[in-house]
């Protein structure tokens, strides 16, 4: 049966709340009802809006977003009965947005990477069919296509999608020897079509086979899993390399399969971003294990090394896995849960919230949230469910379109959300509110075409609601000083729930999303991010937010909307990964089971690293090293022989490695000798002999 899909991208703010698994579209003209036969379900990336409408005859559930977690219960969705809902019984907590848009009359020919944009008709844009559209739009062939040239393998997708594959398929062998695989790729292919796709079900059938036997503390077998990662990496739009990569992520660390197995199986483009996914799991663990991520410096340093070492689409894939591994936190011993939870607060979520994925951020944060506040999370979840009020904000929305229609006022998007129960915890907090004093729980948001719009629509939701006095914010007559503007007001919608309503013009809002000032600087607080950073994650949520264009099949005349505010040719946030040799390097530092994030100058070497370690902290002279392989420095796991070599951001030094028992006498002989020589090195430098190996500093 074929599924069309219709990706739509919206200038809306990321969906958070915590309520209710529906989302509810308003539209004037596409048919987005929820109770129509096609079912929708809607994400956030790259702060934009995505809605995946998916018009099948076997679609009848009502308009919902896959669920994740499990806040709260009574509103679960029966997973027999939605095929939207993930296949996992714990999914339940959704984000909703609520979203009305005169864009939705627009027509198709848009890209759809404008963060304003209406709907791109995308028919089997999952299926990957045709090869990737890359360069279809003017936005598109400029800046983005130079930023990602070197780490996105169109190539490799077009050659996965459109060719035959190379090897030949026995799923049908595979599926009568295990059947518990045959029913869950079923339940995949019903949620996705891109399931369907040859190589994706090869991918499956390999993740079958390398983790056959093994299972998830939960009791689940662990392909589910491998499925389940795949399944969020396509519902905010990955295309078959990446879902692929998404079954395969756990293969390399957890399984016999090789790298060069995938390489030869599935093509570099996969092989690489396992590789990725698996370096980063490397990293995110010894974080934890080091308790890393506490300390503000290092865990800003890991965020960026995140994004920075790996193709950002390893860090979608790696969220994603955290992601479900969240929501299977149950499962585990409380400690571990307590560093699973902490660990992803601090460095996924904001991972989460750096690329976009907002609805993902939200997830993270309120399943984190549960796990390290049981009580307040409980208690919390409890008020909330009594006052959210999802019909006022439908409600609201359609009012607020009728007013601005009768004055004449034209608008791209009418959109509204709940606060998440985390950030409404950490609003309560940080303000030392009550919740009754976050007047922000319900809020619109209204984006137009000029200045003087903003102050006439102001005036139109002054004369539909009344103004709660003293909470007018004009940031547009006075922006704000990192440039942001809006007007902030807040009334009291109907009944007595307040509600924020923000107004703006289509380029404030994506100053606000993007760029300097952008929402997830606004939250991160008061850090000061080096321009290093703050290009790296620019360019990281251009390749996620190109992944995505990808997906969809844009139609080649299209018009950019309006294009990226901060990624003019001149733009200071526009990272080059390949023009920019200046960003500095993070570089992991293991000394005494001791692990620190440590930033050196580009092009440093091995040896300015054991340099800056001292030769008071370190038993390496900086001009030479054992010859003994197992007592020289090792170099992401290798030891160390040329001390010329570079730092790479990610890179892993340890200093200090495990030195076998049996032969301490030998060593300490030849650390002997080391130092000996290494003392001599502090004056005129003269040939290592011996044992020793001499390297030019
Ligand atoms: N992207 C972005 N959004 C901002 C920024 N400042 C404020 N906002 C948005 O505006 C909302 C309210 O901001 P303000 O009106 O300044 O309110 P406040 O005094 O900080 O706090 P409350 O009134 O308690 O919400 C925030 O919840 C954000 O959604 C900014 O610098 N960047
Ligand atoms: N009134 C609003 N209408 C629509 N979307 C909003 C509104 N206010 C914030 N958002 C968006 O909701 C998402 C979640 O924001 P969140 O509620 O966590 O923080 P915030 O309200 O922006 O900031 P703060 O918590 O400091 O008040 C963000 O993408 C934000 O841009």
């Amino acid at each position: 049966m074929v599924v069309a899909t219709t990706i739509a991208l919206y200038a809306s703010p990321p969906s958070t709340v915590c309520s209710t698994p529906h989302q509810i579209t308003a539209s004037c003209d596409l048919d987005l009802n929820p109770r129509s036969s096609s079912s929708s379900s809607s994400t956030t990336i790259g702060g934009l809006s995505l809605l995946f409408k998916s018009s099948s005859p076997s679609s009848s559930s009502s308009a919902s977003h896959p669920s994740l977690g499990d806040e709260l219960p009574s509103i679960r969705h029966d997973r027999t009965e939605d095929h939207r809902t993930t296949l996992s019984s714990s999914f339940s907590y959704s984000p909703t947005k609520f979203i009305a848009s005169s864009y939705l009359k627009r027509d198709h020919h848009q890209s759809p990477v404008s963060v304003l944009h209406g709907p791109i008709s995308s028919n089997n844009s999952f299926t990957g069919g045709g090869s990737l559209r890359v360069g279809s739009s003017r936005l598109f062939n400029g800046f983005i296509r130079k930023a990602v040239d070197s780490c996105v393998d169109y190539e490799t997708d077009s050659v996965l999608v459109d060719e035959q594959l190379p090897f030949a398929m026995d799923d049908e062998g595979e599926e009568r020897r295990q059947p518990y695989a045959r029913n869950l790729l079923r339940r995949a292919q019903l949620k996705h079509k891109i399931f369907e796709d040859e190589s994706v079900i090869k991918a499956f059938y390999e993740a079958e086979k390398a983790h056959r036997g093994q299972m998830r503390a939960n009791g689940d077998p662990y392909l589910q899993h491998c499925v389940e990662t795949a399944i969020l990496l396509a519902e905010i739009g990955a295309n078959a390399t990446v879902v692929i990569a998404g079954i395969l992520h756990d293969t390399l660390d957890d399984s016999f399969m090789s790298y060069d197995y995938i390489l030869r199986t599935f093509g570099s483009g996969v092989a690489d971003l396992v590789e990725g996914v698996s370096k980063l799991s490397q990293l995110s663990k010894l974080a934890r294990e080091n308790n890393t991520a506490c300390k503000t410096v290092e865990a800003d340093r890991l965020h960026t090394m995140f994004l920075a070492m790996a193709d950002a689409r390893a860090v979608l894939i790696k969220l994603a896995d955290r992601l479900h591994n969240m929501v299977t936190l149950y499962a585990l011993p409380p400690d571990k849960q307590q560093r699973f939870a902490k660990e992803t607060l601090e460095i996924f979520a904001p991972l989460a919230n750096r690329l976009g994925i907002s609805s993902w951020k939200v997830e993270l944060e309120n399943l984190c949230f549960k796990h390290l506040h049981p009580d307040q999370h409980q208690e919390m979840s409890a008020m909330l469910e009594d006052s959210f009020d999802e019909a006022m904000i439908t409600l609201a929305i359609e009012k607020m379109e009728q007013a601005l229609k009768k004055e004449g006022i034209s608008y791209h998007v009418v959109s509204g959300r709940h606060k998440s129960l985390y950030s409404i915890y950490c609003k309560m907090l940080k303000k030392k509110l009550s919740m009754d004093e976050i007047h922000d729980i319900h809020g619109l948001r209204l984006i137009v075409d000029n200045e003087k719009d903003c102050y006439k629509a102001l005036g139109v939701v002054h004369k539909l609601w009344s103004e709660v006095p003293g909470k007018l914010k004009d940031y547009i007559t006075h922006p704000k000083f990192n440039g942001y503007k809006s007007l902030h007001t807040v009334v009291m919608g109907d009944g007595t729930i307040p509600l924020e309503v923000q107004i703006r013009t289509k380029e404030m809002h994506l100053q606000a999303e993007f760029g300097f000032a952008a929402h997830w600087r606004y939250k991160e607080g008061d850090c000061k991010h080096s321009s290093f950073v703050l290009q790296m994650v620019e360019w990281a949520r251009w390749v996620v937010t190109w992944h995505c264009e990808t997906m969809s099949k844009d139609i080649c005349s299209s018009e950019p909307m309006c294009s990226f505010p901060s990624h003019a040719e001149d733009c200071p946030f526009s990272y080059k990964p390949n023009g920019n040799q200046e960003g500095p390097v993070y570089v992991i530092v293991i000394e005494n089971d001791k692990m620190t994030v440590q930033e050196f100058a580009a092009s440093s070497t091995v040896s300015d690293l054991l340099s800056r370690a001292g030769p008071g902290s370190s038993r390496w002279s900086m001009y030479s090293i054992p010859e003994k392989e197992e007592l020289r420095p090792r170099l992401n796991q290798v030891p160390v022989s040329d001390l010329k070599c570079k730092l790479k951001m990610g890179d892993v030094v340890e200093l200090t490695p495990a030195i076998p028992d049996e032969s301490l006498t030998e060593y300490r002989e030849e650390i002997q000798r080391m130092y000996d020589r290494g003392l001599a090195f502090s004056r005129p430098r003269r040939a290592a002999a011996g044992t020793m190996v001499g390297w030019g500093s």
